[in-house]
C-alpha cells in the first residue's frame, strides 16, 4: 500500500517537473536558435529598413569575448560591445583618425613601401611559390602593425604577432561554429575556450610593452605628414580615448590593459585577415582567367603612365568587387535582433527576447550569388561591374534601395574599415599584377585552381593558393 503511495506521488511530481523542464528548454532553445538568411531582399527588410533592430550582437557566442573577460570585467572591443554609448565611443575613435577617408591619402608612403617588400619577397621566393597566402599575410600584417604601433614595433615581434594571430583567426574559427555560448557549449568546448584564453594571454604579453612604448613617447610623432593630414597610430587614440564609465551618470574612463589588448587585436586581426583572404582569392581566380589578368595588367600599366591613381582604375575596381562578390573574406555576420518588427521579419518564437537579442546570422556568400539577382553568379566576371553591365551601381556597401552584396555588412554596424581596406587589396593588387605574370602551379596546370572554400572566422581557400610567378620586366 505504501509503495502504491509512494508511485501515485512521485507521478503527480513527475508531471509539473517535466512540464517545467520541457517549457524551460523550449524557452532556452528559441533563444539559443541561430536565424539563417541568405536572401538579398529579407536582409535588406532586416539591416536598412528596420536597421535600430539590428544593431546588436548577441555576445555570448563570441568564444572570443567570454575569453576575454578578467577579474569579472568584460574586455569589450568594437565588435563584441553592445550597441549604446560605449559601442559609439569605441567606434568613433576608430572612425575619427585612422579609418577617417580624408586621412586615406597621407598613407599612401606606407602602403607603397609594404607592397614593395612583398614583390621583393615574391621575387626572391624562386618562380614556384608554394604558399603564396603566407606571403602575403606577412606583408600586409607589417603594413597593418605599422599603423597600430608606428614605429615602435621591431621586425620580429611583427612577425611574432603575425603568426599568433594567424593562429588565433584559425582558433577562433573553428570554434565559433560549435559554441553557442550555452553553459553546455561551454563544459563542452573547454579545451577550446582554454586554447583561445592563452593565446590572449600570450598576445597581450607581446602588446602591452608596445603599447607602454607609445603611453611613454613624448612627443608621439605621426605616422605621416608628409603632404597630407597627419595619421596617428591606432594606439595613441586608445590611450587618449574616455569611454562612459559603466556606472550610472556621465563619467569617463580611461581604457583597461585588457581592453587595449582587445581592441589592438581587433584592429590588426581585422586589418590583416580580410584583406589577405580577398587577396589570395583575387590571384586565384587571375590565375584561372589569364585574359583577366591581361586585361588588368594593361589597365594598371596605361594608368600609371599617366599618372592616374588607384582610385581611377574601373577594371581594377570591378576585379576587386567581383572578388568580394563570390567570396565574401567576413562568411557570416551575427547580429542581435530586438523589436517586434525583428521578429516578424525572421519569424522569432521565443517569447522572451534575450538581453542582446534573437540571433541572426546573414550568410554574405548566400547573398553575393543570390540567382535571382545574379546572372550567372558563380562565374567571376568582372566585366559586370563596368558601365553598362548588370551591376554598374553597385558599390562594395549596400545603397539605401537594395543590397545585392554586402561583403562589409550593413546598417549600423557595417565595417567601418571599408574604404582602408578596398585601398590595400588595391594597392597589393595592381603592384602584384604589374610586376609578376601568374601562372597555375606544376600540380594545378593539370587540374586548374581548387576554388573549395573553407567558412571558419573567415572566408579562405581549402587548399591554399600556389603559383607559377614570373616577373613580367
Ligand atoms: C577586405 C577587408 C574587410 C572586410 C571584407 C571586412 C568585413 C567586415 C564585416 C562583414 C563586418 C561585419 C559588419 C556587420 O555586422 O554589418 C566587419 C566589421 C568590422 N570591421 Fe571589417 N572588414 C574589412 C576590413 C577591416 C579593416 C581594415 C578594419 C580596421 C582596421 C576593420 C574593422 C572592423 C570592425 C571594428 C568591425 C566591427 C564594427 C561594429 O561592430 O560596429 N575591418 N568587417
Amino acid at each position: 500500500m505504501e509503495e502504491l503511495l509512494a508511485a501515485v506521488l512521485v507521478c503527480l511530481l513527475a508531471v509539473p517537473i517535466l512540464g517545467f523542464l520541457g517549457s524551460y528548454t523550449r524557452r532556452v532553445r528559441a533563444q539559443l536558435a541561430v536565424h539563417k538568411i541568405g536572401d538579398p531582399a529579407v536582409a535588406h527588410r532586416a539591416l536598412i529598413d528596420n536597421a535600430d533592430d539590428f544593431s546588436d550582437r548577441p555576445v555570448g557566442i563570441f568564444p572570443v569575448s567570454l575569453a576575454t573577460w578578467r577579474d569579472g570585467e568584460p574586455n569589450e572591443n568594437v565588435t563584441t560591445v553592445s550597441y549604446g554609448r560605449h559601442w559609439s565611443a569605441l567606434r568613433c575613435n576608430l572612425t575619427a583618425d585612422i579609418l577617417h577617408p580624408t586621412r586615406l591619402a597621407s598613407l599612401a608612403p606606407l602602403q607603397q613601401e609594404a607592397a614593395r617588400a612583398l614583390v621583393a619577397r615574391l621575387s626572391g621566393a624562386g618562380a614556384e611559390v608554394a604558399d603564396v597566402r603566407e606571403h602575403i599575410t606577412a606583408a600586409v600584417f607589417a603594413l597593418v602593425a605599422q599603423l597600430c604601433f608606428g614605429e615602435d614595433a621591431a621586425v620580429d615581434d611583427v612577425r611574432a604577432m603575425g603568426s599568433m594571430i594567424r593562429g588565433f583567426l584559425f582558433a577562433a574559427g573553428e570554434l565559433s561554429p560549435r559554441f553557442d555560448g550555452s553553459a553546455l557549449s561551454k563544459l563542452l568546448n573547454w579545451r577550446g575556450l582554454r586554447g583561445i584564453t592563452g593565446m590572449i594571454r600570450r598576445q597581450g604579453e607581446l602588446y602591452l610593452p608596445l603599447i607602454e612604448a607609445r603611453r611613454g613617447r613624448r612627443p608621439r610623432l605621426p605616422l605621416c605628414a608628409g603632404g597630407g593630414i597627419p595619421v596617428h597610430p591606432y594606439v595613441d587614440s586608445l590611450l587618449d580615448l574616455r569611454v562612459p564609465d559603466d556606472g550610472e551618470g556621465n563619467a569617463l574612463r580611461t581604457l583597461r590593459d585588457g581592453e587595449l589588448v582587445g581592441l589592438v587585436l581587433e584592429f590588426l586581426g581585422a586589418g590583416m585577415g580580410s584583406v589577405s583572404a580577398c587577396l589570395e582569392w583575387t590571384l586565384a581566380h587571375l590565375i584561372d582567367q589569364p585574359e583577366v589578368q591581361d586585361k588588368l595588367r594593361r589597365e594598371i600599366i596605361a594608368a600609371e603612365g599617366s599618372g592616374q591613381s588607384l582610385r581611377s582604375m574601373p577594371y581594377l575596381d570591378a576585379v576587386v568587387l567581383e572578388s568580394l562578390r563570390m567570396h565574401p573574406p567576413v562568411p557570416f555576420i551575427m547580429r542581435g535582433a530586438h523589436g517586434e518588427g525583428a521578429k516578424a521579419i525572421i519569424g522569432g518564437t521565443a517569447a522572451v527576447v534575450p538581453a542582446d537579442g534573437l540571433r541572426v546570422l546573414f550568410n554574405l556568400g548566400d547573398i553575393g550569388r543570390d540567382n535571382k539577382t545574379w546572372t550567372d553568379p558563380d562565374r567571376f566576371r568582372p566585366e559586370r561591374f563596368l558601365a553598362g553591365g548588370e551591376a554598374e551601381d553597385i558599390g562594395p556597401s549596400p545603397g539605401p534601395k537594395e543590397i545585392r552584396m554586402m561583403p562589409f555588412g550593413a546598417g549600423h554596424r557595417h565595417c567601418p574599415g571599408m574604404n582602408m581596406g578596398m585601398l590595400n587589396i588595391k594597392c597589393f593588387l595592381a603592384p602584384l599584377v604589374r610586376e609578376f605574370e601568374w601562372a597555375p602551379s606544376a600540380e594545378d596546370c593539370s587540374n586548374g585552381v581548387d576554388m573549395t572554400e573553407v567558412d571558419g572566422f573567415l572566408k579562405l581557400m581549402k587548399k591554399p593558393l600556389s603559383a607559377c610567378v614570373t616577373r613580367t620586366h
